[in-house]
């Protein structure tokens, strides 16, 4: 493949990157490292086994490290090997004490570890960067007071806060309210195989986001030799031994989702390779999605390809339980014929940034007419232009303005490098799509 374009093939360190405009419709065949929400949640799992794990095809990103480096403050060994990660089983006696655990801005190492410290003798500070000390985490530290985890927060369920382990929990049934994010569930049934008592959580408040994302750590509890159940808002995970010797992590499909918008975007055609056949991921909706707007979506052995017009639609879409991909849709969506909704993402404010103040500042300081609603979007079609696209730390900002760079030379993306949480050869794999 061959395309020429405008802009930049790689942004020099610290440089803001000038997104390649392709001049011809693309046409690729593309490949995306492992999903972010699977290598976490299988590392926990492994962590928690009673044998080693070799966790194969991880994603290798900052969220990834941060994960491996929790584990290993806490007792858990991680080799990098050539066919993967292998993870050895908790030692709490190698935890040092006091320790500290950095979260960096992962929602997932954040609301993931706190209950396996829990689990270990060590007293626990854990601390991220500063917009993670925004995010929710009131819903994963209540619960785990209300199990008699003993939590010094200061007052405040953010961090910096600090867990005091007493070397076990008993566990048992406990209330969740994971309106804000559905991790705090996954959170407590993740760890609940290591309860003595396992774990029975009931849901209070508002339905949780993310559902797939549920759903998938009940996946990998089975995989890992759990026995999860649920029954409406309840969900039981009782005690068990925990093993996996070999696990193979899919791709990440959030990740694929903005090169087959490339495809609806441009008009051309692009193949990801090894889309799984069945998955928990909420990525795999891009395809339902892709076809509803009248691109071609076809699946065969070697992956997934979409086929576009460069023509769309304006949609009304709800996505509370897709929702890391609406920076993505929303980008797409400043180019269709009409206007667009995309509601039901109120807790988008309490991602890596608030999302939605963030994607209708810099989508509309490139023309767009991008406004905020009680929870979500208004995208009404208007002519875009050059400009710089501010990303404020967050990975999905810096995919999102890839996509308007397809169609709008000039756009210029500030710090392209906080793609590496979750992304770290996204800017080449861009401009390899696009033969740049
Ligand atoms: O459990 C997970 O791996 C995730 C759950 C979701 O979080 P929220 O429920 O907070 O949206 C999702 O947005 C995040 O990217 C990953
Ligand atoms: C919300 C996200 O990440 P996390 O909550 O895992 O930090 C995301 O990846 O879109």
């Amino acid at each position: 493949m061959s395309n020429s374009t405008v802009g930049s093939h790689s942004p020099a360190p610290g440089a803001d990157w000038v997104v390649p405009t392709p001049e011809r419709p693309v046409d690729a065949t593309v490949r995306v490292p492992g999903s972010k929400s699977i290598t976490n949640r299988a590392y926990v799992l492994a962590a928690l086994s009673s044998t080693a794990t070799l966790v194969r095809h991880p994603l290798d990103s900052r969220d990834a490290r941060l994960m491996t480096d929790a584990l290993g403050v806490l007792g858990a060994r991680s080799e990098h090997t050539d066919t993967g990660v292998r993870i050895h089983p908790l030692e709490p006696r190698r935890c040092p004490d006091p320790a500290e655990i950095a979260l960096g801005n992962s929602g997932t190492v954040a609301r993931f570890t706190p209950p396996l410290a829990a689990l270990g003798p060590a007293t626990v500070r854990f601390d991220g960067d500063p917009p993670l000390r925004r995010r929710p985490m009131a819903g994963v530290l209540r619960a785990l007071r209300d199990l008699g985890v003993d939590i010094d927060d200061g007052g405040d369920p953010a961090p910096p806060f600090t867990v005091r382990g007493a070397g076990s929990v008993r566990g048992g049934v406990v209330d969740v309210d994971a309106s804000a994010s559905s991790q705090f569930l996954s959170a407590l049934l993740l760890a609940g195989p290591a309860f003595a008592e396992g774990i029975t959580a009931r849901l209070v408040g508002s339905s949780p986001p993310s559902g797939p994302h549920i759903a998938m750590t009940l996946d990998l509890l089975r995989t890992f030799g759990a026995d999860p159940s649920r029954d409406g808002n309840e969900f039981h995970v009782p005690p068990a031994t925990l093993g996996c010797p070999d696990y193979t992590v899919e791709p990440d499909l959030s990740s694929a989702a903005p090169f087959l918008l490339a495809a609806a975007l441009t008009g051309g055609s692009v193949r990801v390779l090894d889309w799984p056949a069945s998955t928990t991921q909420p990525g795999d909706w891009v395809r339902s999605l892709l076809t509803e707007l009248g691109v071609s979506v076809t699946t065969d052995e070697r992956g997934v390809t979409a086929t576009g017009s460069g023509e769309l639609p304006g949609v009304e879409l709800d996505l509370h339980d897709v929702s890391e991909l609406t920076p993505v849709v929303a980008a797409m969506l400043c180019f269709a014929a009409e206007p667009s909704t995309i509601r039901g993402v109120a807790h988008l404010r309490g991602h890596e940034t608030d999302r939605l103040a963030a994607l209708a500042a810099e989508l509309s300081g490139l023309g767009g007419r991008v406004t905020e609603t009680e929870d979500g979007l208004r995208i009404v079609p208007s002519p875009m232009r050059s400009g710089t696209f501010h990303t404020y730390d967050d990975h999905r900002l810096v995919m999102a303005a890839a996509l308007i760079g397809l169609r709008v030379p000039g756009v210029a993306i500030e710090n392209p490098a906080t793609v590496g949480k979750t992304f770290p050869g996204f800017v080449e794999a861009w401009s390899g799509m696009l033969g740049a």
